[in-house]
């Protein structure tokens, strides 16, 4: 559904040059939900609008549902049949108008109220007064939001604004939704809510959605892969249980912890907690993970078997689509050669043992 190859773009400012995009390459396929997680600063926001030319690369390739796009020198050529000739202002404009776009702080037009806001984009359409008036109605039952018609955006929380938001960018049928931290300034309720509403559009209209963010418990709820920026490269990328369950970056284990309550540890260890220090029989302390492919119960097995016991520290179960990661922070107590062997038999049976 959308290709982007090795895609580099620069700005050039006169404090200098920034290179927010280094031949970065990725595919999202048709109706998939795909985030895309960085820090401030990563080239998520920059990835993003070179997907719908809001930013012209320097250099490289994006296709949309089959229409591959060759830029070069920022100067964008559409390549058919082998054929290289200028992208058309119409034909930019054509493309531009099959993806929709949200944003952190909703852009609504502050004078208009909801009805006018969401009608917006439906105006140079062609389409009859009623054409308009049933499209809006339509979007705003899609949205939940039907009673706000008259209402102006001054008069709506946070949530509802970004429902006529969601509206809007839908109303003339993009196959594709951009969101760029569309949920960074909502409190937590309207944050699932939003994020149910996107869960379920994608479900219902089949749209493919990129959804960008820094925070890992947005792509935990809605995505179904996800790409890890770091200065303006993807250095990790994968569906998001095998990204939860194995993080090789450490930039994406920090992702990952972030949504974790073992990632106390760590403030644990400097504190030089008790809780965390080992007594004489006792083992250091174990971050032991288990995924979808650890069935049985390991933990009570090894503690018979091995005559060892399991001092939990702290402990987490991650629900990821409809399967779980579990992972504790544990110390084991018992005699030395047991210990190991306790250990040895966990990793043999796929927990991942990592020492703390
Ligand atoms: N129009 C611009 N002119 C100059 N530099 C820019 C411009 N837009 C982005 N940059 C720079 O490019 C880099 C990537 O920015 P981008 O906004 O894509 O990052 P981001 O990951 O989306 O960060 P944030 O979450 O803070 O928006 C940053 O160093 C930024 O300062």
């Amino acid at each position: 559904m959308i290709e982007i190859e090795n895609v580099t773009k620069i700005f050039r400012t006169k404090a200098g040059t920034v290179e927010a995009l280094k031949d970065v390459s990725l595919k999202i396929e048709k109706g998939e939900t795909y985030g895309v997680i960085g820090y401030s600063g990563a080239g998520k926001s920059t990835l993003v609008r070179c997907i719908n030319f809001l930013e012209t690369p320097d250099i490289g390739a994006v296709t949309i549902d089959g229409t591959r796009i060759e830029i070069d020198n920022e100067k964008l050529f559409l390549v058919k049949d082998g054929e290289k000739t200028r992208l058309s202002e119409k034909s930019l404009n054509k493309l531009r108008s099959s993806i929709g776009m949200i944003f952190q702080h909703f852009n609504l037009l502050d004078r208009s109220n909801v009805f006018d806001n969401i009608a917006y984009p439906l105006k140079y359409t062609g389409k009859s007064k009623k054409e308009i008036h049933d499209r809006v109605f339509e979007l705003l039952e899609l949205v939940g939001l039907e009673s706000k018609v008259n209402a102006y955006p001054c008069e709506l929380s946070g949530g509802q604004k970004q429902r006529v938001a969601i509206a809007r960018a839908l109303a003339n049928n993009p196959k594709i939704l951009l969101s760029d931290e569309a949920t960074s300034a909502l409190d937590p309720d309207a944050t699932e809510s939003i994020l149910n509403l996107l869960k379920d559009l994608n479900k219902k209209l089949g749209v493919t959605i990129v959804v960008i963010t820094h925070e890992m418990g947005v792509i935990k709820s809605i995505c179904d892969r996800v790409a890890v920026m770091e200065k303006g490269k993807v250095v990790e990328e994968g569906r998001v249980y095998d990204i939860f369950s194995n993080p090789k970056q450490p930039i994406t284990r920090k992702f990952v912890n972030s949504t974790s309550s073992l990632s106390k540890v760590d403030e644990l260890v400097k504190k030089d907690s008790p809780l965390v220090k080992s007594q004489a029989g006792e083992s250091r302390l174990y971050r032991l993970v288990f995924d979808k492919s650890v069935n049985n119960p390991v933990i009570s097995e090894v503690s018979r078997k091995f005559n060892v016991d399991f001092n939990i520290i702290l402990a987490n179960v991650e629900a990821i689509g409809d399967q779980t990661i579990g992972a504790m922070i544990v110390k084991l107590s018992g005699e030395d050669k047991a210990i190991d062997a306790a250990l040895t038999y966990l990793s043999a049976t796929k927990v991942r043992v990592e020492a703390v």
